[in-house]
């Protein structure tokens, strides 16, 4: 068995591994987990990854979760163009640099919307409306930073080329896109960056890869979206409580 990619395109990082590995001509066998139905929950999924998390790659006998070690996995492997993962010492510490306040300053805020507007509606959840203000808030104040902090006046968000940190920044910006924030509006480095970045990986990619998530809103409202069995809304609803 070749490549595996355990994702659901409605992930931030999954998205992030996808467009990566489309982008790069890697191929692969997507192995679709839809994390709606909780199939990442399911016995099935469980030797895969005891972790119970999706970005998840299998390569033979290999399985590795956590989207950045996928990335750098597969621009290794597959030997990608330098700029993605650069082999330059100060250029590379610069993308880890923000992939790590990425990671503690990005990833646990702007996931929270699709709770909010998707997820708990889905199950009969209202979410305290000073927790959705709150994280309206801390979404702001992040994305300043992202663009006063790291972007700048750069092309990319670590330097003149597109790297590994654009495409995790792109998709945790497309998540609020899809639910409706203009995260762009009074940000106009943030949209010049945006469009540099889509440019780059062309429109026919970014619309297979957003689709799903770009028309999550429109199929809550219609109530396309079946509800969850009881044992996924018991977690979920715990999820929901945890929200800050
Ligand atoms: N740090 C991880 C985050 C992975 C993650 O949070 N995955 C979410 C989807 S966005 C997931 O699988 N959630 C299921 C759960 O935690 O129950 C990465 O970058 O891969």
């Amino acid at each position: 068995m070749g490549l595996e990619l355990y994702l659901d395109l409605l992930s931030q990082p999954c998205r992030a591994v996808y467009i990566f590995a489309k982008k790069n001509g890697i191929p692969f066998e997507l192995r679709t987990v839809e994390l709606i139905k909780g199939q990442h929950l399911n016995k099935e999924f469980l030797p895969i990854n005891s972790l119970q998390r999706v970005p998840t790659l299998k390569d033979g006998d290999f399985v590795l979760s956590e989207s950045v070690a996928i990335l750098i996995y597969l621009s290794f492997k597959y030997q990608t163009a330098d700029h993605w993962y650069p082999s330059d010492l100060q250029a590379r510490v610069r993308l880890h640099e923000y992939l790590g306040w990425h990671a503690d300053c990005i990833r646990s805020i702007f996931g929270v919307s699709l709770w909010t507007q998707v997820l708990a509606p889905l199950i009969g959840v209202q979410v305290p409306e000073e927790k959705v203000k709150r994280n309206r808030t801390s979404v702001d104040q992040a994305l300043q930073r992202l663009e006063d902090k790291f972007l700048r006046d750069k092309a990319f968000l670590t330097g003149q080329q597109v790297t590994l940190a654009d495409l995790m920044a792109l998709e945790e910006l497309m998540q609020l896109v899809a639910l409706g924030y203009d995260v762009f509006e009074g940000r106009p480095r943030l949209a010049a960056w945006h469009q540099r970045v889509e440019a780059f990986l062309g429109a026919d990619l970014c619309q297979e890869t957003h689709g799903p998530i770009l028309n999550i809103l429109e199929q809550a409202t219609n109530n396309k979206l079946a509800k969850p069995p009881p044992e996924v809304c018991s977690y979920m609803l715990l999820r929901i409580s945890r929200i800050p």
